[in-house]
């Protein structure tokens, strides 16, 4: 299109100007002018302008749409900011103006543009900023306002619109004082006042309704340094206030726990300890910081205890057991103790704590009782179970070394004697002191156990052979030989020892005791107060033993036993002067059994007593029996055994009888072994004083085969003494023999006693006892021992002279 000159001038004038132009005819829109600026800030060169749509230039749409509208409503656009594409591709904000014109008739645009992309750069520079600070703002956990001098909220982030509960467009231009609680504001607008007047950041603790808030107040300097805004920051500290309580509270509540807290790192080294470690420990929290538990160790704690506690923790678990520790003060103690791994976040180990409860007592409490139960509570010697237990130990450990085991059986020789005399009190003082030696006769590694009543074992493990076990058994039986001293009285005891071996005797606890118990009756028989090996016949005479023992019991029930007597005659007038009942068993399974086989057996089972009353009441009720037959007058001698004798009711039971079967004391007679009455010479004396009193005399039997004692001797109110037969028995013959009656007769003539010579069988020892002094005697020569009836016709033939 040529141009009239007028219209040249003009876009030539456009064409200088410093803002973009461009015309485009409003029909079709197309561009028919673009100045050179156009040009520049388009990037594009005037042919790429002119001739092509004007739309093309917009690089958004939605705007190229908006000037579109705008223009069809208003016919102009008065500074858009439009974004325009350079010929490079890239875009760019402009101003846009447009306003309608007309060129030659043509209804065209005249479009001015204007680059405004740096400035638009810089305001979106600013947003950015102002939205980034604000955002920062808005993220902030802490309520943050900003506050005029006179407390007018000049802005709030969030937190703070939340901590009002207000919108937080509407709280600027408010005074803060209206969104608080009185309780609040007052010191708050102190605060300020001190912020601004001071320049000081004022730190404040408040709550508002449940929530507890931590202000801190800042001041705000403006362009000129003066301050004049203060910045309120408000954390609200509410939950962390609830956790540092609770905190405190099982701080509190770990210091006064009864149990004992200890925390370490992760490689054992003590942070934490509470009260109650330092009381049970005895170690202040200084004293143990930075150690190690290992301080506590005792020794005392098995080792497979630590090293499962170790392997469950280096896995990870908790482990729980008992730990026996030392305190500082040396002394014990046990700990029920839990300890646990602490993880952190990651799940890395970081600490242990133990939780322990002192067990001590109930520890102790236990220990007694199994002490109770494997102990005798008399002597505290280990009793059969823990003996048993010791001599299976022993039996393996001999077995693996290729030794033998020692088991010594002991039972005390007169025991049953001094309990049954002077009572439990010293029976229960005598074991006492028996266990005492036996502990002080034995080295510590040999085992003195107490299986009850007087019966002792010792194990012995530690010899080289038998001899020095025959050593250890005389050492014991000298150290048991020896007087005890009990309420008074001075008393020998005694001990028979029975020895079994392992493995040669027997290869288990019950045979060994077996054995050793064989082997100790065996060394009763022997004489007492000596050992006994044990050999394998020992078994079957420990069973026939036990078999006459049932036959005994039965025997009394069944009436098997009766009396027989022995005449004692004055060799002047050829009379009988008393007689001496006997005992005899008429057993239907063994026939006569001689109570030299089954006296001893009743007085190792006890079974002696309720024979030596049966023997006591027959030969009253014979007396009384003699008395109606017209054979009044005849004195009974009956032997009493060493425990009834020092039996309290003897006394009293004697007197009953006497009473029931109307016997005068003259006609009945005690007859006591030497052995019986020295055993325990002081109680002897008070009973035989005693039997005195009610008019009972007393003889000792088997005179001279014990060991009296002549100051006792003295003091013992006895009527006779009776020469054993062993003396008597070729007395014509044997010098030895003739010396020890001559003394015993010296001796009774010195103490004032009578007489009587047992077990004369000869013309000749009749003859040298009567030469000798001794008038009364009992034998076979004068008569056996008889039943009563044959008594009676011997009495009889002798009364009427025959
Ligand atoms: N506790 C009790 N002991 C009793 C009782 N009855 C008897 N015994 C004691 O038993 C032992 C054996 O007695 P026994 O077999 O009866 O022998 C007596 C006489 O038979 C025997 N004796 C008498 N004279 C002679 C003789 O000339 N020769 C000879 N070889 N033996 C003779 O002596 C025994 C009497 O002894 P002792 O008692 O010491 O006077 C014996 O120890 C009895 O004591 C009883 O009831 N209770």
């Amino acid at each position: 299109m040529s141009l009239p000159t007028e219209i040249t001038d003009f876009l030539g004038i456009l064409d200088e100007s410093p803002v973009g132009v461009s015309v485009s005819r409003r029909r079709d829109g197309m561009v028919v002018f673009a100045n050179r600026r156009f040009c520049e800030i388009t990037g594009l060169g005037r042919e790429h302008c002119i001739g092509h749509p004007a739309r093309r230039h917009f690089a958004d749409d939605a705007q190229r749409h908006e000037v579109v509208r705008q223009l069809r409503e208003s016919g102009e656009i008065v500074d858009a900011d439009v974004r325009f594409f350079r010929a490079d591709g890239s875009s760019f904000w402009s101003v846009l103006t447009i306003r309608p014109a007309t060129l030659e008739g043509e209804a065209v645009n005249l479009a001015w543009i204007y680059d405004v992309s740096k400035r638009k750069q810089a305001e979106q520079a600013i947003l950015d900023g102002k939205s980034l600070i604000r955002a920062m703002l808005d993220s902030s956990t802490d309520g943050i306002v900003l506050l005029s001098p006179e407390g007018t909220i000049l802005a709030v982030n969030a937190a703070a619109s939340a901590i009002f509960e207000e919108d937080g467009e509407a709280l600027p231009g408010r005074p803060v004082w209206n969104h608080l609680p009185a309780a609040v504001a007052e010191p708050m607008r102190r605060g300020v006042e001190r912020v601004l007047t001071l320049g000081e950041t004022v730190e404040s603790h408040h709550a508002i309704g449940a929530r507890l808030f931590d202000v801190h107040m800042h001041p705000v300097a403006n362009a000129a340094g003066r301050h004049d805004r203060v910045a309120v920051f408000s954390r609200d500290v509410t939950q962390s206030h609830q956790r540092r309580q609770q905190l405190r509270k099982l701080e509190t509540a770990l210091e006064q726990a009864p149990v004992a807290v200890m925390i370490t790192d992760s490689q054992g080294a003590i942070e934490y300890v509470n009260r109650a470690f330092v009381l049970v420990s005895g170690y202040s929290e200084d004293e143990v910081v930075g150690r190690n538990p290992r301080l506590l160790k005792s020794g005392e704690t098995a080792a497979t205890v630590y090293r499962d506690m170790w392997r469950r923790l280096a896995a990870g678990a908790t482990w729980q057991g008992e730990l026996c520790n030392r305190a500082k003060d040396g002394g014990l103690f046990w700990e029920y103790a839990t300890i646990s791994p602490i993880r952190d976040d990651d799940g890395t180990v970081t600490h242990f704590m133990a939780v322990k409860e002192n067990i001590t007592q109930r520890k102790e409490t236990e220990q007694q009782l199994v002490h109770q139960a494997t102990h005798d509570t008399l002597t505290g010697l280990p009793n059969r179970l823990l003996l048993e237990d010791r001599v299976h130990h022993a039996i393996e450990v001999a077995k693996r070394e290729g030794r033998r085991v020692g088991l010594m059986f002991l039972d005390l020789d007169r025991f049953k004697i001094v309990n049954d005399s002077l009572g439990h009190v010293a029976g229960d003082q005598l074991l006492k002191v028996v266990s005492d030696r036996l502990r002080h006769t034995l080295r510590r590694s040999d085992t003195v156990a107490r299986l009850g009543g007087d019966e002792f074992v010792v194990v012995l493990t530690h010899f080289q052979n038998s001899s020095e076990l025959a050593e250890v058994a005389e050492k014991i039986s000298a150290a048991l030989d020896e007087p005890v001293e009990l309420s008074g009285h001075k008393v020998h005891v005694g001990t028979s020892i029975g020895i079994a071996l392992y493995p040669d005797d027997g290869d288990n606890f019950n045979s060994l005791m077996k054995d050793a118990d064989a082997a100790m009756y065996r060394a009763k028989q022997k004489g007492r107060n000596t050992f006994c090996f044990y050999d394998s016949h020992m078994n079957d005479e420990a069973l026939d033993r036990l078999k006459l023992e049932e036959a005994l019991r039965r025997a009394l029930v069944r009436g098997e036993f009766q009396l027989f007597y022995q005449p004692q005659v004055d060799l002047h007038t050829g009379l009988t002067t008393g007689v001496e009942a006997l005992i005899r068993w008429n057993s239907p399974e063994r026939g006569q059994v001689s109570p030299a086989l089954f006296i001893p057996v009743a007085e190792e089972s006890n079974l002696i007593s309720m024979i030596g009353w049966w023997v006591l009441e027959e030969s009253c009720r014979q007396i009384a029996a003699w008395r109606e037959a017209g054979l009044a007058g005849i004195k009974v001698a009956v032997n009493v055994s060493g425990r009834q004798f020092l039996n309290h009711a003897l006394v009293e039971c004697i007197s009953d009888l006497m009473a029931q079967y109307r016997v005068l004391p003259s006609q009945l007679e005690i007859e006591l072994t030497e052995s019986t009455v020295m055993a325990e010479p002081e109680r002897a004396i008070e009973q035989l004083n005693r039997l005195r009193e009610i008019g009972i005399q007393v003889s000792v039997d088997d005179f001279g085969t014990g060991y009296s004692s002549l100051s006792y001797l003295k003091r013992l109110p006895l009527s006779t003494i009776k020469v054993d037969r062993s003396f008597v028995r070729d007395v014509n013959n044997q010098s030895d023999n003739a010396a020890i009656v001559s003394a015993i007769l010296g001796l009774a003539d010195a103490l004032d006693m009578s007489i009587v010579a047992e077990g004369v069988e000869t013309e000749g020892e009749e003859r040298h006892l009567k030469d000798a002094g001794c008038i009364k005697v009992q034998g076979f020569r004068y008569a056996k021992p008889m039943p009563a009836d044959q008594l009676a016709q011997w009495m009889r033939r002798e009364k009427s002279g025959i």
